[in-house]
């Protein structure tokens, strides 16, 4: 048997950049040696096996069929006779199509290095259609290397058209597609995975409500929010956040409403692409309070203890901190450039405020159960209209 470097440890190390994880294809073995040299397979039907000591993934050369629509709709034919050109046809990109062997040397049957070089990203072979996926990531590697120049060629532009045309990207899972997408957000360049899926015609599939904003005219916008993000290394839950608002389609008289549209959009969003539970939480909030938080100084001391609590400012700090850094980048794309954001101090001095209040002296004081949580509620609003006082 023959074992082989592939896909992105080949690329990066061509590239120049760290390489994280190494991916290897076994040529000329079968399952069963893979088996006796102590390789554990990583599922029944899925000739993928794991090093016994590094943990790392080997695969057994192969041929994939389609055999239906979607993930499930695979079969893979892997054999001793499968060669590697063959194996590497039916990678996605001709960037990830190259492979190492022992002595280092690169096998690039598909102009890989050309393509390294042309800075292009380009479809190996019709093979790509095999996997829908791919769409999500090849937009992806264009948000991770826009940075060294890299574009999607127009062919596989054009293949992702028709990928999605054909309503195949509709069959992916969310929990797919939240991966692709999640990692796409915490690339150096999110807004162009967006833009991109947007170019190939891809984007009414993956987040509907997204594309729906290029047609309004204010898609442009949510790309300037996302380099914001990425431009002041914000964690995923704020890019989420700002990815799915509209500010445009804000009811300024009632932001926050349950029932607008705004939130609406935000919700569906959250329910089809099934984000962890901070980013889902964040966005609503942001959907719900940010025109809230623009003027915090014209809410009651009330107002303002419920603000507080609702983002429950004494157990959650981070969360309102993360609410602060969506407002702050929505401004910025808005070309707010300010450093300090005023509103958001003002937030932040009047949480500290209220934390400080603390249970000990209403305990002494005899309260209990409910009657205590009054009297708290009463003390952190007499100390939040003493904060708003202050000059
Ligand atoms: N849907 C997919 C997933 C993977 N691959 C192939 O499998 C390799 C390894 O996949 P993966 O580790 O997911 O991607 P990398 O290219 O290694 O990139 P990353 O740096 O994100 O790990 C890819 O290079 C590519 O050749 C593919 O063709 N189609
Ligand atoms: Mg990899």
């Amino acid at each position: 048997m023959q074992i082989y470097k592939v896909g992105g440890a080949v690329r990066d190390r061509l590239l120049g950049r760290p390489v994280t994880e190494v991916d290897w294809v076994v040529v000329g073995a079968s399952a069963e040696e893979m088996a006796r040299q102590g390789f554990r397979p990583v599922g029944s039907d899925f000739p993928v096996f794991l090093h016994p000591q590094t943990g790392e993934e080997y695969a057994l050369a192969r041929t994939e069929r389609k055999s239906g629509r979607g993930y499930g709709g695979f079969t893979f034919f892997t054999s001793p006779e499968v060669t590697l050109e063959q194996d590497l046809l039916r990678r996605d990109l001709t960037i990830n199509a190259m492979a190492e062997d022992e002595q280092g040397q690169v096998i690039d049957p598909y102009g890989g290095r050309h393509d390294l070089q042309a800075r292009l990203l380009r479809h190996v072979s019709p093979a790509f259609a095999e996997d829908p996926l791919r769409v999500l990531r090849v937009a992806r590697f264009a948000a991770r290397y826009a940075g060294l120049g890299f574009t999607v060629a127009a062919q596989t532009c054009e293949l992702m058209r028709g990928l999605a045309e054909s309503g195949e990207l509709q069959a992916l899972t969310p929990e797919r597609s939240w991966k692709e997408i999640s990692r796409a957000l915490m690339e150096p360049h999110p807004e162009v995975f967006v833009r991109t899926l947007h170019e190939c015609g891809a984007l009414g599939d993956v987040l509907p409500e997204v594309e729906a904003l290029f047609s309004a005219g204010t898609g442009q916008q949510r790309l300037r929010v996302l380099e914001q993000c990425a431009r002041h290394d914000q964690p995923l839950a704020v890019r989420w956040a700002c990815l799915v608002q509209d500010p445009g389609a804000i009811d300024n008289e009632r932001p926050e409403s349950p029932t607008s549209p705004h939130l609406a959009r935000i919700d569906a969003l959250n329910q089809r692409c099934k984000p962890p539970r901070d980013c889902q939480e964040l966005a609503s909030l942001v959907g719900q309070y940010r025109v809230l938080a623009q003027t915090p100084e014209s809410l009651s001391p009330a107002q303002l203890l419920a603000l507080l609590q609702r983002f429950d400012v004494y157990r959650r700090p981070l969360r309102l901190e993360q609410f602060l850094a969506a407002c702050e980048m929505e401004a910025r794309a808005q070309g707010f450039a300010s450093g300090s954001h005023p509103q958001g101090d003002y937030l932040r001095g009047a949480a500290s405020v209220a934390r400080g209040v603390t249970v000990q002296p209403l305990l002494a004081q005899g309260y209990k159960g409910a009657e205590l949580g009054e009297a708290l509620s009463r003390e952190r609003e007499k100390a939040l209209a003493g904060y708003m006082k202050a000059p």
